[in-house]
């Protein structure tokens, strides 16, 4: 029924109700500035306490072991009827407004606009982050350690982008830190724009991992389309406009950014298809109580090498999550091990594990420790 048929009995019930979502409003918002105050002080005192020691470094602001906690929070004391993570991304966007009164957060992520790093970048920081595209790898973390922004968002695992190794590499050169990570379900569309005339696409574009992961889609549905691979989604999303008969694969954002209609919805071949990013900077990180830590480890290359090094973890019970390895930059040894493994670097156990595998190994660098993902 429209709105327009409602009866003077519904009517009236509707407009009690709305009534009611005007009072709760009001209190949300009193509510809601009353928090932002106490981030402004928060910040004061922030800027205190270096003033007090001495320092003159720059005030952190951004604490991602208070927001993982604040988040976590969020969904243990909901009880419905939003879910869990709802309330929690209502929650961020709340922070992220906070943090932005304190100090106007700066982001730079592997662009362009439109790509799924963006979408991490704003699920980590929310909407009040100003978020920069850089169009490579190499470049976040340039300006990340140049202090040209505070921090930087890359994508680590998984193929979606095809850049994991290079996000690697550019650890070994780098003192900078992770501070956080972020997963994001990838959901690829199929995308056509206002000229495309759908019953006659003849090519299909996108980035060739996402064309990778879509491949079955592809052959059931466009078996005789060429498939054009290009640098990033955003950027085949953006050629659609001038091509008839020509469609896309990329994400939400890629579409609302090039105003594009989604064709068909969440074709890739995983329904579970995710991909982890990481956010550098140059802060130590304190305990959340869930945490990560990454580590660096080079190593030579002698035969049980990566046993002999797995097994402090394993004798103190230490969870791996992951274990990449690189070929190494220099001549000194052979081979690096990223590992991640669950747990903070200020934990006893994690402490003792790390010294022996420090005596192991040639080279141990950690890369920091911080909160699991919440979101
Ligand atoms: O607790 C702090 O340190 C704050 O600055 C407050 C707050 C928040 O809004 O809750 C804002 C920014 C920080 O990253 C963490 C939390």
């Amino acid at each position: 029924m429209s709105e327009q048929e409602n009866t003077p009995a519904n009517e009236a019930q509707l407009s009690q109700l709305r009534n009611e979502i005007d009072r709760i409003d009001n209190e949300i918002c009193q509510l809601i500035s009353e928090r932002a105050r106490c981030a402004q002080s928060v910040a004061d005192v922030k800027k205190a306490a270096l003033e007090a020691a001495g320092s003159t470094d720059p005030v952190v602001y951004y604490r991602p072991e208070r927001e993982a906690n604040v988040l976590r929070k969020a969904m243990s004391m909901n009880n419905g009827p939003l879910d869990d993570e709802e309330m929690a991304r209502l929650f961020r966007e709340i922070m992220s407004a906070c943090l932005a009164l304190e100090e106007p957060t700066k982001v730079a992520y592997l662009g362009p606009e439109g790509t799924f790093t963006q979408q991490a970048a704003l699920k980590h920081f929310g909407h009040s982050a100003v978020a920069m595209p850089f169009s490579a790898i190499d470049e976040v973390f340039r300006e990340v350690e140049a202090g040209a922004v505070n921090y930087g968002v890359v994508p680590v695992e998984n193929s979606t982008e095809g850049v994991v190794n290079h996000t690697l590499d550019n650890f070994m050169g780098s003192n900078l830190q992770i501070c956080g990570e972020v997963e994001l379900r990838i959901h690829q569309h199929l995308l056509v724009s206002d000229v495309t005339k759908t019953d006659s696409i003849t090519r299909i574009y996108s980035h060739s991992q996402s064309l990778a992961q879509c491949r079955k889609w592809l052959d059931a549905h466009y078996p005789n389309a060429e498939r054009v691979a290009v640098s990033s989604n955003a950027d085949a999303a953006k050629r659609l406009k001038g091509e008839w008969n020509a469609a896309a694969i990329a994400g939400q954002m890629a579409a609302d950014l090039y105003d594009l209609k989604v064709h068909a919805e969440k074709i890739e071949d995983q329904p579970d298809n995710s991909t982890r990013f990481l956010i550098i900077g140059t802060q130590k990180v304190l305990a959340s109580g869930k945490d990560k830590t990454s580590v660096v480890v080079a190593m030579r290359n002698e035969p049980g090498a990566l046993h002999d090094l797995l097994q402090p973890f394993h004798v103190y019970g230490i969870d791996l999550t992951r274990v990449e390895t690189r070929p190494a930059a220099s001549g000194t040894w052979n081979y690096v091990f990223f590992i991640d493994f669950s747990g903070h670097i200020e934990d006893a156990i994690v402490k003792k594990a790390l010294d022996e595998v420090g005596a192991k190994a040639a080279d141990l660098r950690v890369l920091g420790s911080y909160p699991e993902a919440v979101l």
